[in-house]
């Protein structure tokens, strides 16, 4: 098991001091900023857009890793990624031309990711694993945060460390929703490289401290 990439979820921020919760961001152990975008259609709640990832990356010194809770994304990647985006993950469900989406964000300098619906099976991402620079095991059903986490996880990620190492690929494996200080530890244990983690972060009286506990789970 290594060091874990840790990716507080902004969407448990608080909105009205942004650049504030930013700056903690940075000052902490966090690896990366994992930014929630929301169109109210793909998902069931509508959370920000462009201009307010744009506004993070101002402040941040830390690669935003944008998670894309929306349709037809190909008409919103480039605006991503010059708003500031490295990572840019799209929905295996929301992409009927999955591969042509992955290399269209490829092409655009970023990293590609794909994110899995709880129902979503692992092995659908098998002709296309080595094309891919992540993962998103979704814990949770997209559209919210601080739901429980679903403990089929477990099962998914083991699963997809097979896939991925059977096809000799280094695509990171990460986890979104849920993620807490008691299922932190058996996540990395299944094959986990990347753990997303908002209100558990957010709601917290010392977020820093608790990032730095994740961070050495
Ligand atoms: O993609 C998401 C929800 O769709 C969020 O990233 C996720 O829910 C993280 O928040 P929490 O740790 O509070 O569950
Ligand atoms: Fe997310």
């Amino acid at each position: 098991m290594t060091t874990p990439i840790i990716a507080p979820s902004i969407l448990a921020a608080d909105f009205a001091n942004i650049q504030r919760e930013v700056e903690m961001l940075n000052n902490s152990e966090a690896d990366w900023i994992h930014v929630d975008i929301m169109d109210g259609i793909f998902v069931p709640n509508i959370s920000f857009g462009i201009p307010v990832t744009q506004a993070i990356h101002e402040h941040a010194n830390k690669p935003l890793d944008v998670h894309l809770m929306i349709e037809k994304p190909e008409n919103y990647v480039q605006a991503f990624k010059k708003a500031g985006a490295e990572i840019i993950t799209v929905h295996y469900e929301a992409c009927p031309h999955l591969h042509r989406n992955i290399q269209q964000i490829k092409d655009l300098g970023c990293k590609a990711g794909v994110a899995l619906n709880p129902h979503t099976n692992v092995q659908l991402l098998e002709d296309v694993i080595q094309d891919i620079d992540m993962v998103c095991i979704m814990s949770v059903n997209p559209g919210f945060g601080g739901q429980k986490f679903i403990e089929n996880t477990y099962k998914k990620v083991r699963q997809l460390k097979e896939i991925i190492s059977d096809a000799g690929a280094t695509t990171l494996i990460e986890i979104d929703g849920g993620v807490n200080q008691d299922n932190a530890k058996d996540l990395l244990d299944a094959g986990a490289d990347v753990l997303v983690a908002g209100s558990f972060v957010f709601s917290s009286e010392d977020p820093i401290n608790t990032i730095s506990k994740l961070k050495t789970v």
